[in-house]
C-alpha cells in the first residue's frame, strides 16, 4: 500500500459580506498583496502538501489578475456555501487523483495570517489517528448568548468549548461522504465528521490564526503581516 498523501483545499468562493469591502474579501490588499496570495504562500512552505487545490466560484473574474503566474491547482466549482464548495473541491481533487485514503487539509481563503509550522503541527497530531482533527483555540473569555436585540441571555460554561479553526483535516473519503450527508448545514469539516459519530481531535494553536470576517479585521491583518 503507498503512503497517504497529503492535499490542501482552500475555499475562496464567498462574497464578503461581513466585512463590508464591496468585492470578494479575499481579494482585498493586505500588506501589499491579496490575502488569497498571503494564504497560498503559507501553503506553499509546507513542503509534505503533494498540492493545493483553490475553489474559486464559477463567475470569478479576479482570480488571474491578482495572483498572475499561479501554478497551483485552480477550479471554478464553488457553490452557494462553505460546504458546497468544499464538497465541488473534494470532488475535483478525486477527478485530480486522490484518493479515499489521502488526507485533505481543507483551509478557509480568510484565514491569511496562517503559517507553515502550525500546519505542520496539524500533520504531526492528525496523520496517524483514526478520524483527523483540526486546528482550534480554548475559550478564553467568558461566553454569553445573546438575543437579538443585543442583551445577554445566559452565561455558558466555557470550560470544554474550544474556538475551531483551519485547517482541518479529514480522509478525502471521510469527508466527502460526511459532507454529502450534512450538506449546507455544515459550517466546518468537523461538523458534519462529528455528525457521523466520530470525535476530531482538537490541536491547539494561536488565535493569531482568525477569520479576517469584519471590516476592523484587514487592519489587525496588516499589522500581523507587516511584523511576521
Ligand atoms: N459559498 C462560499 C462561502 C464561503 N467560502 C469560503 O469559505 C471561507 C470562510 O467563509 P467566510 O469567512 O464566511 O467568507 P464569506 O462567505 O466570503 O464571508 P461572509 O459570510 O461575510 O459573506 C472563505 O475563505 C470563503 O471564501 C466559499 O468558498 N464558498
Ligand atoms: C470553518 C470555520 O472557519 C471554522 O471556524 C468557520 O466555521 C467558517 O464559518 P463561516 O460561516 O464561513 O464564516
Amino acid at each position: 500500500m503507498t503512503n497517504p498523501r497529503f492535499f490542501a483545499l482552500v475555499p475562496a468562493a464567498g462574497v464578503g459580506e461581513r466585512s463590508g469591502a464591496g468585492m470578494p474579501k479575499q481579494y482585498v490588499e493586505i500588506a501589499g498583496r491579496p490575502m488569497l496570495a498571503h494564504t497560498l504562500a503559507a501553503l506553499a512552505e509546507v513542503p509534505r502538501l503533494a498540492q493545493t487545490l483553490v475553489v474559486l466560484s464559477p463567475d470569478d473574474e479576479r482570480f488571474e489578475a491578482a495572483l498572475p503566474g499561479y501554478a497551483g491547482w485552480v477550479a471554478r466549482v464553488g457553490g452557494a456555501s462553505r460546504a458546497e464548495s468544499v464538497l465541488g473541491g473534494l470532488a475535483e481533487l478525486r477527478r485530480r487523483g486522490a484518493a479515499d485514503d489521502d488526507w485533505v487539509l481543507v483551509h478557509d481563503a480568510a484565514r491569511c495570517l496562517l503559517r507553515p509550522e502550525w500546519v505542520d503541527a496539524l500533520i504531526d497530531a492528525c496523520q496517524h489517528d483514526a478520524v483527523g482533527g483540526l486546528l482550534a483555540q480554548p475559550i478564553a473569555d467568558t461566553l454569553k448568548a445573546g438575543d437579538a436585540g443585543g442583551r445577554v441571555t445566559a452565561t455558558v460554561d466555557r470550560r470544554d468549548k474550544w474556538a475551531a479553526q483551519t485547517p482541518q483535516m479529514f480522509r478525502a473519503g471521510l469527508v466527502q461522504r460526511a459532507l454529502a450527508v450534512l450538506g449546507a448545514a455544515a459550517t466546518d469539516e468537523a461538523s458534519a465528521v462529528e455528525a457521523l459519530g466520530l470525535a476530531p481531535r482538537l490541536v491547539r494553536t494561536s488565535m493569531a490564526n482568525f477569520k479576517v470576517t469584519w471590516p476592523e479585521d484587514f487592519e489587525l491583518a496588516r499589522r500581523l503581516l507587516e511584523h511576521k
